[in-house]
């Protein structure tokens, strides 16, 4: 049952204008946040425009963002003058000094879990690059047995939440833990808790339930976007087939284009391909991930929303005793970190081993330190209730 007391995130402004300052329509531009109106019958027919000018990506930025998209791992070692680590060719200042800026979440787990006593913890975590490691095929990003454990730990203590570019079915399959709210395309599609809070009010908002049975609250913002998604979807798989190493993922409410495996040289044409089909969809926007063009609906909402969706469902919202962490690697996860860092509410863990820019309060350098950081978070709550019960 649909309900509709609430303003959607759908934006109904449109924008057909062309930006003058770069040559190219505004609706192409990354992170652009308004939407445009659908001519009827529009997505339903697949674009054969003639293919613009490589110029196009260039000037617009796409391929500097794809080349500062995933910068390559350095080699890290510890320093003896610093309790922090370094880069192993020549000690890099710029890493210490950002270091400084975002602190290890693990060297200062005290100041955390201090802030955290007498609070409800949730945990939001982000699943590529943060639970499991980046690697070449999207297929075979799995996470480890002991970080399974781990997060199947916390979620004994604390509401935990799963949000992740990838669909919600996809990224369930990954994780494979039932005691988790999952929220997948980018937050597009949330799985949580029924709550009969303002939250299950929102348009979109549908009761049903989970693979085991339960009755939950299933909140999809673009669902009317997934025919045109997936008519995108198969434009791009046609449209970039003879490059060598290119992969295109359905994630229902949004769609990626990997290029990790092309040679740089190619990334150009791929990135150009991809401009040339989104020119036809004024609805839709490019965002940069690691190494993937992400393909989403121009509507306001993303993980930050979703975190904040969540936590009203949670019964977590406008509370001081409250603590949310959210831990992620990505730009997307930049949302997240933004509403933390605006509302002073909670904590924000970037992970990343190289220096990066961040609404993030905190780092962590890589899966193996959120394993360390999730287990550490267990060992203190259980002290914490050991200590209880014996006062
Ligand atoms: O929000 P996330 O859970 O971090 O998902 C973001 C994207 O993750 C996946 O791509 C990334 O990880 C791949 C596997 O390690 C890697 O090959 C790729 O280069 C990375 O961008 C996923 O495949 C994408 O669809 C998600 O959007």
């Amino acid at each position: 049952m649909e309900k509709s007391n609430h303003s959607s995130p759908v934006l109904t402004d449109p924008i057909t204008v062309n930006n003058s300052r770069l040559g190219i329509h505004s609706n192409l531009l990354s992170y652009q946040q308004s939407g445009g109106s659908l001519p009827s019958g529009k997505y339903m027919t697949i674009p054969r425009k003639k293919p613009g000018k490589l110029e196009d990506v260039l000037s617009n930025g796409w391929l500097e963002a794809m080349r500062s998209s995933s910068p390559p791992r350095k080699k890290l070692i510890k320093h003896k003058d610093f309790n922090i680590d370094a880069a192993a060719d020549d000690f890099d200042i710029a890493y210490c000094s950002w270091m400084i800026k975002f602190p290890s979440a693990l060297k200062s787990f005290d100041q955390i879990s201090k802030n955290a006593k007498n609070k409800k913890i949730a945990v939001f975590l982000d699943y590529d690059g943060t639970l499991s490691p980046i690697v070449d095929d999207p297929d075979r990003a799995f996470m480890s047995v002991s970080m399974r454990s781990a997060v199947r730990d916390v979620a004994k203590y604390f509401p935990t939440a799963i949000i992740s570019g990838r669909s919600r079915d996809k990224v369930y399959e990954l994780v494979g833990l039932t005691e988790l709210y999952y929220a997948g395309s980018h937050g597009m599609d949330i799985m949580g808790p029924v709550s009969h809070a303002d939250s299950d009010d929102h348009p979109n908002c549908i009761r049903s339930t989970d693979q085991q049975g339960k009755e939950v609250n299933l909140f999809q913002p673009a669902k009317e976007f997934i025919p045109m998604i997936d008519e995108v979807f198969k434009t791009l798989v046609e449209n970039t087939k003879d490059i060598k190493g290119a992969k295109v993922e359905n994630h229902k409410f949004c769609t990626s284009v990997h290029y990790r495996n092309l040679e740089e040289k190619n990334w150009p044409i791929i990135a150009q391909r991809v401009h040339d089909i989104l020119k036809d969809y004024p609805r839709l926007r490019l965002t940069h991930g690691r190494k993937v063009l992400e393909i989403r609906p121009v509507i306001d909402w993303n993980k930050g929303k979703a975190v904040e969706f969540l936590l009203e469902s949670l019964g977590l919202s406008d509370r001081d005793d409250v603590l949310p962490i959210y831990i992620g690697d990505d730009r997307t996860d930049e949302d997240a970190f933004k509403v933390f860092r605006e509302s002073n509410l909670g904590y924000g863990i970037l992970v990343s081993s190289v220096p990066k820019e961040s609404k993030a309060f905190f780092s962590l350098k890589d899966p193996s330190e959120v394993e360390k950081f999730l287990k550490a978070l267990v060992t203190w709550k259980q002290l914490e209730e050991k200590l209880h019960t014996k006062i």
